[in-house]
């Protein structure tokens, strides 16, 4: 699979608690490949976290560093990136996302609410009615996410060892001709 991909890097994106953290460490293990997160890579560069930046400096700066922490990343090769939830808002991340193959981690708001009602991590999900919140986000974002290479549905009860291996096997199906591959950012 490592010879297939070529190096080229891995982006999940979902929706917040569909899994792309817990997910993609274990795609990074099983490629051999290294693996961020976009959002620790923020926390981590700011000294904050993403529930402070949004409180003092609010969602559109967040977004920014969002999309520069994404350039830089997208300069390295071999990588499964976790992204932030709403890194699909931005058209310019898409120049981005587009440089490695984007696998989308469907999972229905049922399932994200479940595993995201006791977090109060989450800003955009400090909400009197977070389950409306998730299923609003889901609507407003599903066309983007769509944007995809590769969408893996994910069902009720499927662990993330499932999940990471029907990534694996998915990807040959929609691998990039070798002629389209990129040469860098
Ligand atoms: N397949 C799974 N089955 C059960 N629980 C899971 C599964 N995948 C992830 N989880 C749990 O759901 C929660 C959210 O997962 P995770 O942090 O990986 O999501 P995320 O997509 O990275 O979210 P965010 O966008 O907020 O960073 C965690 O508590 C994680 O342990
Ligand atoms: O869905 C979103 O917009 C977000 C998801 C998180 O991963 C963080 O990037 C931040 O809380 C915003
Ligand atoms: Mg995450």
């Amino acid at each position: 699979m490592n010879n297939l991909l070529k190096g080229i890097n891995l982006y999940l994106v979902a929706m917040p608690g569909a899994g792309k953290t817990t997910v993609g460490r274990l795609l990074a293990k099983q490629l051999g490949y290294g693996f961020i997160d976009t959002d620790e890579v923020i926390v981590k560069a700011v000294g904050q976290p993403i529930s402070q930046m949004f409180a003092e400096q609010g969602e559109a700066e967040f977004r920014l560093l969002e999309s520069k922490v994404l350039a830089q990343i997208c300069a390295i090769q071999k990588l499964v990136v976790a992204t932030g939830g709403g890194i699909i808002l931005r058209r310019e991340n898409w120049s981005y996302l587009h440089h490695g193959l984007v696998v989308w981690l469907d999972a229905a708001v049922d399932i994200l609410y479940s595993r995201l009602v006791e977090d109060t991590t989450r800003p955009l999900l400090q909400d009197p009615d977070p389950k409306a919140k998730l299923r609003s986000l889901l609507e407003q974002r599903q066309p983007l996410y769509a944007q995809a290479d590769l969408r893996i549905t994910i069902t009720e009860g499927e662990t993330p060892e499932e999940i990471s291996t029907r990534v694996l096997e998915a990807i040959p199906s929609v691998l990039k001709k070798p002629d389209s591959l990129p040469n860098g950012c």
